[in-house]
């Protein structure tokens, strides 16, 4: 349809105030992550972590900042079809030389949803696929680097490229010894090349950039030989304020996907071309979905945009049906999956049975505490939708009936589209990675009797991994609550996962007791709680009897683990945390170490089965081991 010319100039000015709106945005969002070399270089970590935080939430003060200029400006919910319709086409045309259209299309969408939601629910309006192409997008700045480099060394002197490749990141920090740690690095690349020659094309790969989080920095790259390709993370510390060194080398796919994991806080990276940063990770990580690289980089809304897209997709090509979660259904949240697609899907009931005492804000609430907290690894991130909608067809009768039973002011089955489908549509729900309830994975191990090695060694290793994951979430502030295996997962990398949020408190808010010694023989006797108990009162010595009612588990744990039954344990953490000491948590093994090993992956696994488990040394090993994890202050 043809504009006037009053028109025509309305469409192209609220294309440039989009654009402008998500120029700001961006602007802030990478000043912001840039930033945080100079809080690495100076050990503000306390800065970091608040850093971490408030970035989550500058997307949507962005976009409401724009939706009010475009109302103000020019009544952009009144403009007929046509002008939005134009407004789009010129933001396509201010996007040919952007250097993050996909953001820029995802900001559009975000405005235009929320200013039009009321007006049409049905809309051509958005980007449902991306009209620009981010593939082989460059810096044009002479002066800048570009998104990742190359460095050309000789097998045999590798340790004097990985030298010139750490001095290049131009930290304002000293290393400790720059030729120690190259040294090491280069003599762990060729210990991950084994026996293979160099090839003509042998090469290092890094990003121009150093990933940051709470007190590490991270240099990402990888070796190529020939036609093999080996990702590396070098991971930098403080050894002392302004004084850093490589603290190991991480290799290969797996090591990558436990550092970008969904259970952490996202990085700070100062990126000009963030698609090149994903495509460039993906090579390194083939079958990590795009989103969730989006999501690891801090660029949530990009990557909630992008699972969608994934999803829908998924939906177009697959025929299974949704269903309850295998596992003990939840008393607050409705949990359903898809078997075909690795997410849960999760929707807050409408009531909660005794002894729940929470409401549906409260349970938003603690999943938001999540969502901006460190998860330290141990914490699953979710994404939250509102108005989500799949055919009904795909649902299973018993699905349905539940939703209707415990979610009924969540669920609409209807077609609200008018396309001749019926449809479920969820007023709220957030969705998380799927991972095997840790009641189920322990249930397989008993099944399978004692006499079962693998599955002893099985029981064994998500034990300690349970008793190594409250330890964390202790460490970080977090007090579970509801400690029952059912509460946690069990990931792809065996790694045990927390996911139930409704009980959650900071570990300062709680007050650690001692269960008092019996006045009389009645209270011995009684099965009643006889003491006087306030609301915040926590009594680990009761955790036995719910948690280690099989002999097996019980033996494990309390040869791992015995100090989680005790209030000192907990009492000592919280002091530490009340004194204002900020732990890390790396997501690497205590034997991965450089300091711990000499470098060798695999090596130490045998020396302490306990701590190779570990992912956080520090936390666990607070009195003995060397740590990774130092106090700051
Ligand atoms: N990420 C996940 N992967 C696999 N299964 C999950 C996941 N999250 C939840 N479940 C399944 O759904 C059940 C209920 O989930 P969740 O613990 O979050 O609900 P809840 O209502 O908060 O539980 P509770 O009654 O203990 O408070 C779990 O016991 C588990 O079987």
């Amino acid at each position: 349809m043809l504009l006037n010319a009053v028109d025509a100039a309305l469409a192209r000015d609220m294309a440039h105030a989009m654009i402008d709106g998500f120029n700001r945005h961006y602007r802030l969002f990478r000043t912001e992550s840039a930033r945080a070399k100079h809080r690495f270089e100076t050990c503000d970590w306390r800065g970091q972590q608040r850093a971490q935080r408030e970035r989550i939430e500058f997307y949507d003060l962005r976009v409401r900042e724009c939706q009010r200029r475009l109302e103000r400006e020019f009544k952009a919910g009144d403009q007929p079809m046509a002008v939005w319709q134009q407004a789009k086409l010129n933001y396509i045309g201010l996007l040919v030389q952007h250097k993050q259209p996909e953001l820029a299309e995802t900001f559009f969408n975000s405005v235009t949803t929320k200013i039009l939601h009321r007006s049409y629910f049905h809309n051509d309006f958005i980007f449902v696929r991306p009209a620009i192409s981010t593939e082989y997008l460059e810096t044009d700045d002479p002066g800048a680097k570009p998104t990742f480099r190359s460095f050309y060394p000789s097998i045999d002197a590798l340790h004097a490229t990985m030298a010139e490749v750490l001095k290049s990141y131009d930290l304002r920090c000293r290393f400790d010894d720059i030729e120690r740690d190259a040294q090491r690095v280069a003599d762990a690349l060729r210990s991950e090349l084994g026996t293979d020659r160099q090839r003509p094309n042998f090469q290092v790969q890094v990003l121009s950039n150093l990933f940051y989080r709470n007190k590490g920095a991270y240099l990402v790259g990888k070796l190529i030989n020939g036609f093999r390709e080996v990702p590396f993370a070098l991971p930098l510390l403080h050894r002392d304020p302004g004084v850093v060194y490589v603290d190991a080398a991480l290799f290969g796919e797996e090591d990558m996907l436990l550092l970008f994991s969904f259970s952490r806080a996202y990085f700070m990276v100062d990126m000009e071309i963030p698609s090149g940063y994903v495509q460039f990770l993906r090579s390194l990580m083939p079958r990590k979905p795009r989103a969730e690289i989006y999501n690891a980089l801090g660029l949530a809304k990009q990557g909630k945009n992008l699972f969608y897209r994934d999803l829908l997709w998924h939906l177009r090509h697959s025929t299974d049906a949704f269903r309850i979660a295998p596992g003990i259904k939840g008393m607050v949240m409705l949990v359903f999956d898809l078997p075909s697609f690795p997410y849960v899907f999760k929707v807050i009931k409408d009531w909660f049975p005794p002894p729940k005492d929470t409401t549906r804000e409260q349970v938003r609430a603690k999943y938001q505490l999540v969502k901006r907290h460190d998860r330290v690894g141990r914490m699953a991130d979710t994404m939250e939708f509102s108005l989500l909608a799949f055919p009904r067809s795909r649902f299973d009768d018993a699905l349905i009936a539940e939703l209707e039973q415990h979610a009924a002011s969540q669920l609409e089955v209807s077609d609200r589209d008018g396309d001749g489908q019926t449809e479920v549509i969820l007023g709220h729900a957030y969705i998380e990675r799927r991972m095997v309830p840790l009641n189920l994975y322990l249930q397989e191990a008993f099944d399978a009797g004692p006499d079962d090695a693998a599955a002893n060694a099985q029981l064994e290793h998500v034990v300690i991994e349970y008793g190594n994951a409250i330890k964390d979430l202790v460490a970080a502030n977090i007090f579970p609550g509801d400690m029952l295996w059912k509460n946690f997962g069990v990931t792809r990398h065996g790694k045990v996962v927390f996911y139930d949020y409704d009980e959650i408190e900071y570990l300062t808010d709680c007050n650690f007791r001692q269960v008092p010694a019996p006045r009389n023989e009645e209270d011995e006797m009684s099965g009643e709680v006889w003491y006087s108990v306030a609301k915040n009162d926590v009594f680990p010595e009761t955790f036995g009897p719910f948690l280690l009612g099989n002999p097996r588990v019980r033996e494990a744990f309390m040869r791992h683990h015995a100090d989680l039954l005790e209030p000192g344990f907990w009492q000592s953490t919280k002091e530490r945390i009340q004194r204002g000491e900020v732990l890390d948590f790396f997501p690497y093994g205590a034997h991965r170490r450089f300091e711990f090993n000499g470098g060798v992956k695999g090596a130490g696994e045998l020396v302490d089965p306990a701590a190779a488990q570990a992912e956080t040394p520090a936390d666990r090993a607070d009195t003995s081991t060397p740590t990774t994890a130092e106090p700051s202050e």
